[in-house]
């Protein structure tokens, strides 16, 4: 197979950092080829959202099955979805098309604090996509709406609730520890039918972290195709996110939390499968 056809099935940030332009510029940067499904317009700079504007489901459902009916797709990234009618929409498509590799970063606030994600979408997305998702990619104000609970505050605390998102119907969790600070940056991939795994990276200093966690969802989805397992697939991905951290003081892409950088010169070509 020459390439892979990636699917991106998020909302649209105009600042490129996050949201399908994100994903786009990662699955490029991984030798994936990219396609979307947008299911909401943002109007969104490194500063903010100063508004949403959803894509109604009955739209985004002929957006997926148009698609579908002609293109294979060889891994999924699920970003925001906005409504709990655009969550049934993508969950029957997932159903109907088979979709394999489906990677689920349940996105509810962006980096500014602003709601990406209805409060009431929350439970649809633990009871219709938690159980279809191969791998769920939560952080951990994520990870504590999705269970009912307060936000895990140490490794321990974490495992703890790894696995009850096991619990809720998960296949694997990857529970990211990005908000917990300290000068390492560490996430808890868990499944069912394996240990648990740790994958620590050096934190790097810096405030241009908007679309981090867009980037590494992608960046999984990118390389799972390409790579044994979906362990492989992590550690790749995040190798991936702390190289374009480290180079996202170099963009000048606005004032505010400013993008990381997918940059792939830097991405060794052999690694790349
Ligand atoms: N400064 C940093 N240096 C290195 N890695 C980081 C840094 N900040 C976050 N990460 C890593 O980036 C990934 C996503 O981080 P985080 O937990 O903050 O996700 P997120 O809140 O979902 O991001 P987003 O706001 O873009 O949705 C994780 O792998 C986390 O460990
Ligand atoms: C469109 C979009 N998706 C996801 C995020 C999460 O950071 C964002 N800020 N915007």
């Amino acid at each position: 197979m020459s390439s892979h056809n990636i699917l991106s099935i998020a909302g649209s940030d105009p600042s490129g950092g996050a949201g399908v332009q994100a994903d786009l510029k990662t699955f490029s940067a991984l030798g994936g080829y990219g396609m979307t499904v947008i299911t909401a317009l943002t109007a969104q700079s490194t500063t903010g959202v100063a508004g949403v504007q959803e894509v109604p489901a009955d739209f985004v459902a002929l957006q997926l099955d148009t698609l579908l009916a002609d293109a294979r797709v060889d891994a999924v990234k699920i970003g925001m979805l906005a409504t709990p009618e655009v969550i049934g929409a993508v969950a029957k498509a997932i159903d109907t098309h088979r979709l394999p590799h489906v990677v689920l970063d349940p996105v509810m606030v962006a980096k500014s604090g602003d709601r990406l994600l209805a409060a009431e979408a929350i439970d649809v997305v633990r009871s219709e996509l938690l159980p279809r998702a191969d791998l769920v990619t939560p952080n951990l104000p994520e990870a504590a709406a999705l269970l009912g609970e307060d936000e895990a505050g140490d490794l321990d605390a974490m495992r703890a609730q790894a696995g009850r998102l096991l619990d809720l119907g998960a296949r694997r969790v990857l529970l990211k520890g990005g908000h917990l600070g300290g000068d390492t940056s560490t996430d808890l991939l868990v499944a069912a039918d394996a240990a648990p795994q740790v994958f620590t990276a050096e934190r790097v200093a810096t405030r241009n972290t908007h679309g981090t966690g867009c980037t590494l969802s992608s960046a999984i989805a990118a390389l799972r195709p390409q790579r044994p397992g979906f362990d492989a697939a992590v550690r790749d991905a995040k190798t991936y996110l702390t190289a374009a951290l480290r180079h996202a003081d170099a963009l000048d892409a606005g004032h505010g939390t400013g993008p990381v950088h997918h940059f792939h010169a830097w991405w060794p070509t052999g690694a790349r499968g």
